[in-house]
């Protein structure tokens, strides 16, 4: 079983270079399904296990993809027939593969999807896309597993969302680039991959406005083309990595970091005492001393983001006092406490609200993560915790963070990456020291590589 193991008690020293968003790629790889003429080339695209599944996705709808690792490129072409089914095997992978769905019913005008199903944050209906389908003339039948949604003509409608979904906006927003007329929709998420999907829509053609307001405007066109963009720098690794800045001490440089995007998160460390400081190079993240307890609400952006829920709770713990976190997106999004608690953590869930008893003193001890920012959450507290901690179930992980180990490796953190049987451990001190050792020069290898390339 692969395991991340983490020695804790260095501090985080030098600059981290941060990855293209997940949450901007993956619907912008959905939305190549548009381009009937034309290539698109997508650059900082980041290496990650859901890329490579949104790839798969594509494939069995035969949109020709080629990913250049190397570079980061990928070179997509759905000039050809396309399939419009997406079989359970991927959207069960993958939640974010619904996304295919809205592309699909306005280039082909019918689409066969399977039902993606929640995940162990929540439940996740996709209700808010479907009606929204539905509006713009889309017939939808639920059966046997598959969401099966036909349309000869999407004319364009009146849209108003109960609740700013992300997906729901982003496909509803795609479907009607090629609905007949103006599409309006309102209520919709402001999130900064938003932004970044409308901009690829324009340049491949669509008439898209007011992304990053709650009321987004769709002029319908005939067709849509190829082109190319690169992806934004991902607001939720740059986030991870000042929280762990924050949580282990030092001074951290977010290389390129977009203050604006972090801006909820930002504040909430400059409360809790941690310095925070734009700089041309990106953000720096310096904190020498005690942290002061903290009061966090996660909402829809520009609110604090709940993919920085779990991160968060971790520097709350490490604060001296009593921290508030509420999570009022999903409904079930506290799972890496229990994980926590096996590390010494205090706290009391009370509802969708959880009271965070600090300052903790964690301890080392084996712990699985319930999803991707969890698994990030336990490995930034075992950065601090007295001995070894181990964290399993790291195909969460690598969903969404590229490199995570060398990254905080090279900022001085104690991880290695190996694979252990199951419920046994078979690194000592010595043997973590040599695995140590032989990973940071793995390291370096990767950078005169990289740098040579
Ligand atoms: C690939 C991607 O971009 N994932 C992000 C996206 O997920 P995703 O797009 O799935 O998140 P949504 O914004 O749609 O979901 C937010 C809330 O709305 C509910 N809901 C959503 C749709 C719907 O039709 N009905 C409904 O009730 C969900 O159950 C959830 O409670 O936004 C989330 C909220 O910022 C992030 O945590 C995810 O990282
Ligand atoms: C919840 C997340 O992603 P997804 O919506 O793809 O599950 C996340 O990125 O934290």
């Amino acid at each position: 079983m692969e395991k991340l193991i983490v020695r804790g008690g260095q501090t985080l020293n030098g600059t981290v270079e941060i990855e293209g968003a997940k949450n901007a790629v993956l619907p912008i790889l959905a939305a190549s399904i548009l381009a009937s003429k034309g290539q698109m080339v997508l650059d900082n695209v980041p290496i990650l296990s859901d890329v490579f599944t949104m790839n798969e996705v594509l494939n069995v709808l035969q949109v020709n993809l080629e990913f250049n690792q190397l570079h980061k490129s990928i070179v997509l072409d759905a000039t050809g027939k396309l399939s419009s089914e997406a079989p359970l095997e991927y959207v069960s992978k993958m939640r974010a593969s619904i996304v295919v769905l809205g592309p699909l019913l306005a280039r082909l005008g019918h689409a066969r999807v399977a039902m993606p199903g929640g995940c162990a944050i929540g439940t996740r209906p996709i209700d808010l896309h479907l009606k929204g389908f539905e509006a713009l003339g889309a017939t939808i039948k639920q059966h046997a597993g598959y969401i099966e949604a036909s349309a000869p003509k999407l004319v364009g409608s009146h849209i108003y969302l109960d609740f700013p979904s992300v997906g729901a906006t982003q496909n509803i927003m795609m479907a009607a680039t090629l609905a007949e007329g103006t599409t309006v929709i309102e209520n919709v998420a402001r999130e900064p991959e938003i932004v970044d999907l409308a901009n690829v829509l324009n340049k491949m053609g669509a008439k898209v406005v007011g992304a990053g307001t709650d009321t987004v405007r769709i002029e319908g066109v005939k067709s849509l083309h190829g082109c190319r963009h690169s992806i934004i720098q991902d607001r939720i690794e740059a986030g991870t990595f000042m929280v762990a800045a924050a949580v282990a001490g030092g001074d951290v440089l977010i290389k390129d970091a977009i203050k604006e995007h972090n801006k909820p998160l930002i504040s909430k460390l400059e409360e809790m005492g941690v310095q925070v400081k734009e700089t041309d190079a990106g953000v720096r993240i310096k904190r020498r001393q005690a942290l002061k307890p903290v009061s966090v609400k996660t909402m829809p952006h520009p609110g604090f983001p709940t993919d920085m829920q779990a991160q968060m709770t971790v520097l709350q713990l490490v604060a001296t006092g009593t921290s508030l976190m509420t999570e009022t997106v999903f409904e079930n999004r506290f799972m890496h406490l229990e994980e926590l608690r096996r590390m010494d953590a205090d706290y009391k869930i009370e509802g969708r609200s959880v009271l965070l008893y600090g300052p903790t003193k964690f301890n080392g001890a084996e712990v699985a993560a319930s999803d991707l920012r969890a698994a990030a959450a336990l490995a930034i507290a075992g950065l601090v915790a007295k001995g070894y901690t181990r964290v399993v179930n790291l195909q969460y992980l690598d969903r969404g963070y590229y490199h995570f180990q060398q990254k905080l490796r090279a900022l001085g953190a104690e991880i290695v990456r190996v694979t252990e049987p199951a419920n046994q451990e078979i690194l000592n001190e010595a043997a973590f020291n040599k695995e140590l050792a032989y990973q940071q020069a793995q390291d370096q290898d990767l950078t005169v590589t990289v740098k040579q390339a």
